[in-house]
């Protein structure tokens, strides 16, 4: 480690040394699903923020608690992971329950989803009015909102959704509740990025592996491509390089949130598929190719590693891992599962770094 934030090089940058990275977000799903997609994520993060998308959601503190137990259930028994729980903001949260699961420390962000907007998102908000109690807590208590930030509206077109969603929804809200930390996940837009960058302190955003890579013409030109349909949905090709922009200049309000977010691919493979792209066992090979190609290997660390536990007043992970380049690495095409298998997000080229071994 040197004293520039931790990163190291040997040779002629064949390797990096970083801090454990952690997940900023990230669906973990539950039973067998649970048990096949754990183990990809805590080989290389040392955190994650778990999202409460589950079949019901993850609503009160007794649901947190259990969801925690079965994850920590599922672990395997060498790795060293923690995860971090979330609730998922109803219409009829209550100030006093969230409070006091919030006092408890069993919680580290409350998650809204528009009802509609994503999968299993049914029982999220459609009167923003009616949580408006629940975040000024939220404020008070300093408990980071997590949102999906995309309208419902059908008369929205869906690759302006996000867009759409800071101007109507978001921007209101937080000029409404001065103090709310709001994390905006998964961020696709230009519109997003520069909203975030002149946001302040108490503004944040994730990026994925996968927004990085991925325009919407891999989705949709020469054939359509199931396993690159998530939401928000890829944009056109300059709202990929704001995100990658934005990722490798090290600014402190964008960090790491996967969004890896397992479908078994008879769900995906559909003529109505589900959203969401499985990227917990690569994503750190594909952000290494990426932050290398822009020469800015020297912020990967930022990204991955620093920026989150700021934001979310955690402490960085006191582990390091150590990339090596190399032959490109071969990746599983898919992984077993339970439910069958769930492919791994095909980033489209080469990658040639790997997380070494511990
Ligand atoms: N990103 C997705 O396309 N899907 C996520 C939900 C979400 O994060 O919006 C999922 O749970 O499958
Ligand atoms: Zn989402
Ligand atoms: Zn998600």
């Amino acid at each position: 480690m040197d004293e520039q934030g931790g990163t190291s090089y040997r040779g002629a940058m064949d390797t990096l040394t970083i801090r454990r990275p952690d997940d900023w977000h990230l669906h973990l799903r539950d039973g067998a699903m649970l048990k096949a997609v754990l183990p990809e994520t805590a080989r290389h993060f040392a955190r994650a923020i778990v999202m409460p998308n589950l079949v019901p959601p993850v609503v009160t503190g007794a649901d947190a608690a259990d969801y925690r137990d079965r994850i920590l259930a599922a672990t395997p028994a060498e790795a060293k992971f923690q995860p971090l729980m979330t609730l998922y903001l109803t219409e009829e949260t209550e100030v006093r329950d969230l409070r006091a699961v919030a006092e408890e420390g069993l919680i580290t962000a409350v998650k809204l989803y528009p009802a509609g907007a994503t999968t299993n998102s049914a029982s999220g908000v459609r009167d923003f009015a009616k949580v408006r109690p629940v975040l000024e807590a939220m404020a008070q208590i300093g408990l980071p909102l997590l949102v999906h930030g995309e309208v419902v509206d059908p008369d929205v077109d869906i690759f302006d959704r996000e867009a759409v969603f800071i101007d109507r929804i978001l921007d209101p809200i937080r000029r409404d509740i001065p103090g709310l930390r709001v994390v905006m996940e998964h961020v696709t837009t230009r519109e997003a990025v520069d909203y975030v960058t002149d946001g302040g302190s108490d503004l944040a955003a994730t990026i994925t592996a996968h927004h990085l890579v991925i325009n919407r013409n891999h989705i949709l030109a020469g054939g359509i491509r199931p396993h690159y349909y998530c939401l928000p949905v890829a944009k056109r090709e300059t709202h990929r390089q704001a995100l990658v922009d934005a990722a490798i200049t090290g600014h402190a309000s964008f960090f790491l949130g996967t969004d890896s977010a397992p479908h078994p691919d008879h769900a995906k493979l559909q003529p109505c598929g589900c959203a969401g792209c499985f990227t917990a066992t690569n994503t750190l090979s594909i952000l290494a190719e990426v932050f290398e190609m822009m020469g800015a290997l020297d912020r990967l660390e930022a990204f991955t590693s620093l920026n989150g536990p700021a934001f979310y007043r955690l402490p960085v992970n006191e582990g390091t891992i150590t990339l090596e380049k190399g032959e490109p690495v071969i990746y599983p095409a898919a992984i077993e599962t339970g439910d069958g298998p769930v492919t791994v997000f095909d980033p489209g080229m080469p990658l040639h770094w790997r997380v070494r071994d511990a």
